[in-house]
């Protein structure tokens, strides 16, 4: 559904050339969630503004379902670290923007925005305005506005990284379930081990700058995941062990040919 075959970023700034990514060469099935795991000012997020169309690529190619990406497209949503609502809207017009951007039928897509905010916990708050709710209510509205389009790909930089601990994960909950019954394609920014382990099928682990894919590790783990105490603690141990050694190896060798599927 993703690919990027030799994807490299540079950029040119004030205080000279910064090369961002590297050689980037990934595959993303249709359906699959993966989490893209490394330290910061790695790449992470520039790979993901690639992949949305946001940036052009230095180098490479980026296709989404074999088409090129150009500029951003309306089968792909992007979610932000903050919730980046519009503060003068109500909750449910705040989900319904994209409706607008993108000229689609906003009668049809009403009752969709109620039933995603009901989803989310949210109902009876569709007339409220963003700073009547708390930071976790408002990334939900934003989840919810990512999700009206029933887009194809869905890409995720660091979404909850400002939530306290307990939302965070009640939220990561909620994204499996939707992973899980919508099918969309994920791609989701993290620096947090215990995220990436709940919620991806594979963790591309990038290395520091200028990030290039480390190892991609397989998260053979059944679904619906939760941290704690769990019938799959042993493996859920194995797995974020083995990604805490990779983060933590600091100047070893991009492992030759790393595994991108
Ligand atoms: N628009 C830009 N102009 C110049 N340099 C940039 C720009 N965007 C990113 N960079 C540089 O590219 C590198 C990668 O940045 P990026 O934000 O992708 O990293 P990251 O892994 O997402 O970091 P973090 O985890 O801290 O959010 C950094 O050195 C950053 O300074």
């Amino acid at each position: 559904m993703i690919k990027l075959s030799g994807v490299s970023r540079t950029f040119d700034g004030r205080s000279g050339r910064v090369e961002a990514l590297r050689g980037i060469d990934l595959d993303v099935a249709a359906g699959e969630f993966v989490a893209v795991l490394g330290r910061s000012g790695c790449g992470k997020s520039t790979m993901l503004r690639l992949i949305a169309g946001l940036l052009p690529v230095s180098e490479g190619r980026i296709t989404v379902a074999g088409a090129p990406i150009t500029k951003p497209r309306p089968d792909i949503a992007m979610l932000f670290q903050r919730p980046a609502l519009l503060p003068w809207r109500t909750v449910l017009d705040n989900v319904l923007l994209p409706v607008e951007m993108f000229g689609w039928k906003r009668a049809k897509h009403r009752d969709r925005a109620r039933q995603l905010l009901e989803l989310a916990g949210l109902g009876g708050f569709e007339k409220r305005l963003p700073h009547e709710l708390s930071g976790g209510m408002q990334q939900r509205v934003s989840l919810c506005r990512s999700l009206i389009g029933e887009p194809r790909v869905m890409l995720m930089d660091e979404p909850f990284s400002a939530l306290d601990a307990l939302t965070r994960e009640e939220l990561s909950g909620e994204l499996q379930r939707v992973h899980m019954t919508s099918g969309a394609t994920v791609v989701f920014v993290t620096h947090s081990i215990d995220e990436a382990v709940l919620l991806a099928d594979r963790v591309v682990v990038l290395s520091p700058r200028p990030g290039r894919i480390r190892k991609v590790v397989d998260v053979n783990i059944p679904r619906p995941r939760t941290l704690g105490r769990n019938a799959h603690l042993a493996d859920v141990a194995r797995v974020s062990a083995d990604l805490h050694e990779l983060l933590m190896e600091r100047d070893l060798p991009v492992t030759a040919g790393a595994e991108t599927r």
